[in-house]
């Protein structure tokens, strides 16, 4: 009887499951109380708030506007302390620690090189800032006992022209530390073939990249994404759904743009949280990656920024097993679309899905299965 229960994993189990998180940014997962001590060392005077409880709730509820442009405007603080050489490399150091300690195995990073000149560093002094951040970062989580990589990947604002210079540089460091190129920031009025000069030259360079596409802007920022820029993943991708009708009979038709995703297993990045909040979506329950898992698409869960949502994956994962009953098998399924969507290269994926993702879970299984059996046995005796 045991065997054909669903293992639906305690907040605990939660924790301790191996997690691969393909979308978090950098500037967006700050400890609000390392905020405060930079802005103290550098004479930033713009913090809304100068205690650290508070000016997380800060966050979140300014975050909470319903709009990404509203939401978007909260990073001018986490910016504004990200300037020095020190500070990124401290905020990149602590982003490795914290997602190693809530179970992420696997993570890749993003950041916008761009926004962290304002105190004089170089773009290159930037990305090595952050790089050494994150090796110090593992190396402490390796101290802790936990285990984690993490490759960056660099951001280009989409309302901005620096879109080739930065996909340069990302291919510059990608035998060190970077591993692939992104666009964020407003969607709408920028499209992303505003940048096709920067995908096209990653392309000739054979390398990945990941576009925002689909968040707050519909089906032709993703087809544009996809079929004009040719981006490996899709920053979101939520809106794919406009694309895939739900008949009364509960028939489901999906239209050629969400077939095209669905049959290329193009890797969606989603992030529930982050859609509550900016308007994406209207409620977990509601949030379109119940279907897309159910459809099989390439799913994973996400981050996106967890000083602004107030989350983290173990967070994500806890909205999703609550409000669709996802057992343990669900979270590795989305665990391993994530791992074969990551950027590195193919055989060092498949170690990390082999030695790390699959005997994780099957010693979370396993623990569960003796719970049950301890449980059910202790019932026995006592009923008995
Ligand atoms: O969800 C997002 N959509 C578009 N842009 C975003 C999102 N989250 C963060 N950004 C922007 C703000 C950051 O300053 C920038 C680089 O990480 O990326
Ligand atoms: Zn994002």
């Amino acid at each position: 009887m045991t065997s054909q229960t669903p293992h639906v994993p305690t907040a605990d189990q939660i924790r301790r499951a191996p997690k691969v998180l393909l979308h978090d940014h950098l500037d967006g997962g700050l400890r609000p109380g390392t905020i405060i001590e930079i802005a103290r060392a550098t004479g930033y005077d713009g913090l809304p708030e100068t205690e650290p409880d508070k000016l997380g709730i800060w966050f979140r509820e300014a975050a909470d506007s319903g709009s990404l442009e509203r939401y978007l405007e909260t990073f001018a603080h986490t910016c504004a302390v990200m300037q020095t050489r020190e500070a990124l490399f401290r905020v990149a150091a602590e982003c490795a620690q914290d997602l190693a300690e809530d179970g992420v195995v696997y993570a890749e990073v993003r950041y916008a090189p761009e926004q962290h000149l304002e105190g004089g560093l170089t773009l290159e002094e930037v990305v090595e800032a952050v790089n050494e951040g994150f090796r110090e970062g593992e190396r402490r989580a390796r101290e802790a006992g936990h285990r984690i990589r993490v490759g960056a990947l660099l951001t280009a604002m989409r309302h901005a022209a620096r879109a080739l210079e930065i996909a340069e540089l990302a291919n510059r460091y990608r035998d060190s530390g970077v591993v692939g190129f992104d666009i964020a920031g407003a969607e709408a009025g920028y499209p992303p073939t505003r940048h096709l000069d920067a995908f096209e030259y990653l392309k000739r360079e054979n390398n990945h990249f990941t576009i925002h596409a689909g968040e707050a802007f519909g089906l032709p920022s993703i087809w544009q994404a996809l079929q004009w820029c040719g981006a490996d993943r899709l920053g979101h991708g939520v809106r794919i759904i406009d694309d895939i009708e739900v008949g009364d009979d509960g028939e489901v038709r999906l239209g050629r743009l969400a077939a095209y995703v669905r049959d290329k297993r193009v890797p969606l990045e989603l992030c529930p949280t982050s859609n509550l909040q900016t308007g994406a979506a209207a409620s977990y329950a509601e949030h379109p990656i119940g279907l897309l898992r159910t459809l099989h698409f390439r799913a994973t869960v996400n981050t996106d920024n967890r000083l602004m949502s107030g989350t983290s994956m173990s967070r994500e994962f806890e909205h999703l097993v609550e409000t669709f009953g996802y057992t343990l098998d669900d979270m590795q399924w989305f665990t391993v679309n994530a791992m074969k969507s990551a950027f590195i290269p193919f055989d060092e994926r498949l170690a990390m899905i082999n030695d790390v993702i699959k005997p994780g879970y099957a010693e979370l299984k396993s623990e569960w299965l003796f719970r049950q059996t301890a449980t059910t046995s202790g019932s026995a005796s006592t009923a008995g």
